[in-house]
């Protein structure tokens, strides 16, 4: 058994808009995405959420609020990504372009569905409704879902997170 990829993903938004970067280069590039990346060693969850949006986006956000968890598993990889998506409406600084991300402005009636990751368009509603949910998602290749569930949580500290991809892997 593999531990599992600890990640994190932030969205900084208003009633009416949604902030994205569009991602220059690495895992997820030439989509507009949240700001996010990997927890490192001796980070918190919460920490690596903040250090992230601030080193892709240049705005530090002083309260994140969690509103989902994400697993993610690719056919033939024995380990899964545990991404957990974070919210904000408040946040200082200046929007800053970086070498991974550019970051935009979008409307929420025109987010750019095709332009991201294909299982975004199922859980945005929730997160965008602050409803908080818990999803698994199986990718063959980086387009293709063969498997994924969905489900609004009441408590997300109480959500079973797997720790190995339900197909055993060969
Ligand atoms: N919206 C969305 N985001 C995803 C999906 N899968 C996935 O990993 N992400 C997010 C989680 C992370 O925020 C980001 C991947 O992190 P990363 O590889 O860029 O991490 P990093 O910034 O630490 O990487 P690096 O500096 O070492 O290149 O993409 C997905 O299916 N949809």
């Amino acid at each position: 058994m593999v531990a599992n990829k600890l990640l994190t993903l932030a969205f900084v938004k208003t009633p009416t808009n949604i902030l994205l970067g569009y991602k220059k280069r690495g895992f997820g590039m030439g989509r507009w995405n949240g700001f996010g990346g990997k927890v490192e060693v001796g980070e918190t969850i919460d920490g690596a959420a903040k250090r992230e949006l601030m080193e892709e986006s240049g705005l530090v956000a002083n309260t994140l609020h969690k509103i989902g968890i994400l697993m993610f598993e690719f056919v033939g990889d024995p380990q899964l990504m545990e991404v957990h998506v974070f919210t904000t409406n408040e946040w200082k600084g200046t929007i800053t372009e970086s070498d991974e991300m550019r970051p935009e402005w979008f409307p929420i009636e025109s987010i750019p569905y095709k332009k991201m990751w294909t299982d975004d368009q199922f859980w945005f509603p929730y997160m965008l409704n602050a409803r908080p949910f818990y999803g698994y998602f199986t990718f063959e290749g980086m387009h293709k879902i063969v498997y994924h569930r969905l489900d609004s949580v009441n408590d997300l500290g109480l959500v079973e997170i797997p720790q190995q991809p339900r197909q055993p892997v060969i």
